[in-house]
């Protein structure tokens, strides 16, 4: 049986004086180790991609974070500054597929960059630079080489019981990691609250009502998959709803000859 296969939304970016559609590979890899399964990249396009000819090809949505932001006219409000920087090509991509996954049942795991996405795909809006704001705490990526270190688990999350995160990884205070300058503002009318930080920092929703895995999470498990028990945990559920959507996927029928 072949592993079943997600999508996961590319980068627009520029490396070496060209243009790339780039993803980290520290998602592919906890994708193939955590999740027993295999990823394709959907290059980020402004136009041109169509999400439900994409989502008949693959059993699930990983969306990774990434240092751009969601353009703030997608929740209402003009751009400022300390909203950049931009990947229109990423937003058009990646909210999309987030509404028309959720929408066709199909497994959702979204991080970081993924959960603002989730929450603005869904109707929420996303509050900037979040560390000046009265009572909050810096979530920002430390200012250093060693990945180690800038993705290295610092902060203590609750997850709230009774919900679908407390199902992985279990209710009560969670230790994750944190590289984030924005977060949830107002959230979706269909999302719920799964965990938050000391300063209240959404830190985890999840879809209410969805009818397979839908899960965002502000932090990045993907970095510590195979040394880190909630890490571990999170990638396991995904994978396990990915190959029970997998077993009823309907073949992509070809156009006969
Ligand atoms: N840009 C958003 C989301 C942050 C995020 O996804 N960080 C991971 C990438 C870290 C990096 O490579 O810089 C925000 O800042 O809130």
């Amino acid at each position: 049986m072949p592993k079943p296969i997600i999508a996961i939304p590319a980068d627009f970016r520029e490396i070496e004086g060209n243009v790339w559609h780039a993803a980290p590979h520290q998602y592919v890899r906890a994708a193939l180790n955590g999740s027993g399964v295999m990823s394709l990249l959907v290059p980020a396009l402004e136009a041109g991609n169509e999400p439900d000819a994409i989502l008949d090809r693959v059993d699930g949505l990983l969306v990774s974070g990434s240092r751009s932001n969601v353009h703030p006219t997608l929740y209402g409000r003009e751009a400022v500054e300390a909203d950049g920087p931009f990947d229109p090509g990423r937003d058009a991509t990646s909210l999309p597929l987030i509404r028309r996954a959720i929408a066709r049942g199909i497994p959702v795991l979204a991080i970081c960059r993924g959960i603002q996405e989730l929450n603005v795909a869904l109707g929420g809006t996303l509050a900037s630079e979040i560390q000046d704001l009265p009572g909050r705490q810096d979530h920002r990526k430390p200012d250093v080489k060693d990945l180690d270190i800038a993705y290295g688990i610092r902060q203590t999350v609750m997850v709230e019981p009774g919900s679908c995160l407390a199902g992985v990884v279990g209710a009560g205070a969670v230790q994750v990691n944190s590289l984030h300058r924005q977060a949830i503002s107002d959230l979706a009318p269909n999302l719920a609250v799964e965990a938050v930080a000391d300063d209240g920092t959404v830190e985890a929703v999840s879809v209410i009502g969805a009818r397979a895995f839908a899960v965002g999470v502000q932090w990045h498990p993907e970095y510590w998959v195979g040394r880190d028990k909630t890490s571990n945990d999170l990638f396991a559920a995904f994978g396990q709803a990915v190959r029970a959507y997998s077993e009823t996927r309907e073949p992509v029928s070809q156009p006969s000859a």
